[in-house]
């Protein structure tokens, strides 16, 4: 099944019993899902199956960054896994993400490769404590138009910088964009952040949202608000 909502539902949860519990009350026409580090550490592959049997479309947000085989590897096998998109982290390089691209290029893969760029819990002062004395905004573009050379499908970036990204990868270039908190939700770790409504007017063409609808206390009824809003209602 597919979706056309761009809503990726986070499932940051500790268990697969407790993912599939919130994912059993979704729709997979109404959004996509995501499986992070902490859900597939602790499940594996199991929950991308009992996911797909649902009918839900899979980003597998495994964030992977290593040497270009290691990488080109671990993406073939996601992808071997139907997920819908998988990422790397554009800080991996050029050879990286090229070698990722040519090798689910040369399997006829067609899952989205996309890159992190910037996490969106990072602020200026994070980076520049790295090493980094860019700002977040001009980092992120620097490493979205290098993915985009390398043959990436997208990007992972904050939806404070979609608009400038469109002008430089083009409106078809994916800008998926975690650090979304509608006005009701807690800000927590994200420092990058934007409402849903003002990401989608920014340019992002998905929202990965989280914490504001699986911490809230009726899950449901955020991600209802969060589609009114998104609606203009
Ligand atoms: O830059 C990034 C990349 C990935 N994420 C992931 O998105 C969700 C956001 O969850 P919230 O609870 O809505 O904050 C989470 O799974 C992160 O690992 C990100 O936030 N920022």
């Amino acid at each position: 099944m597919s979706s056309d909502s761009p809503l990726i539902i986070a499932l940051d949860h500790p268990s697969l019993d407790a993912a599939l519990c919130l994912a059993d009350r979704l729709d997979p026409e109404r959004c996509r899902v995501k499986v992070g580090k902490e859900l597939f550490t602790r499940s594996g592959p199991e929950v991308i199956e009992a996911l797909h049997g649902r009918g839900f479309q899979v980003f597998l947000d495994l964030k992977f960054h290593d040497i270009p085989n290691t990488v080109a590897g671990a993406v073939q096998a996601a992808a071997e896994q139907g997920v819908w998109m998988v990422n790397v982290h554009a800080g991996g390089g050029r050879r990286m993400m090229e070698a990722a691209r040519e090798r689910l290029d040369r399997h006829g893969l067609s899952t989205h490769l996309i890159a992190v760029t910037v996490l969106t819990s990072m602020s200026a002062e994070d980076l520049s404590e790295v090493g980094v004395t860019a700002t977040p905004a001009e980092h992120v573009e620097r490493l979205a138009v290098l993915a985009h050379q390398c043959g990436m499908d997208g990007v992972v970036c904050s939806a404070q910088e979609t608009t400038r990204l469109r002008e430089l990868c083009g409106e078809a270039f994916l800008k998926v964009t975690p650090g979304i908190r509608p006005r009701f939700a807690e800000q927590g770790d994200q420092r990058r952040v934007m409402t849903p409504a003002e990401a989608m007017a920014a340019g992002s063409t998905h929202l990965v949202i989280g914490r504001p609808i699986t911490r809230a206390d009726d899950p449901m009824a955020a991600l209802t608000a969060i589609e009114q809003e998104l609606a203009g209602g």
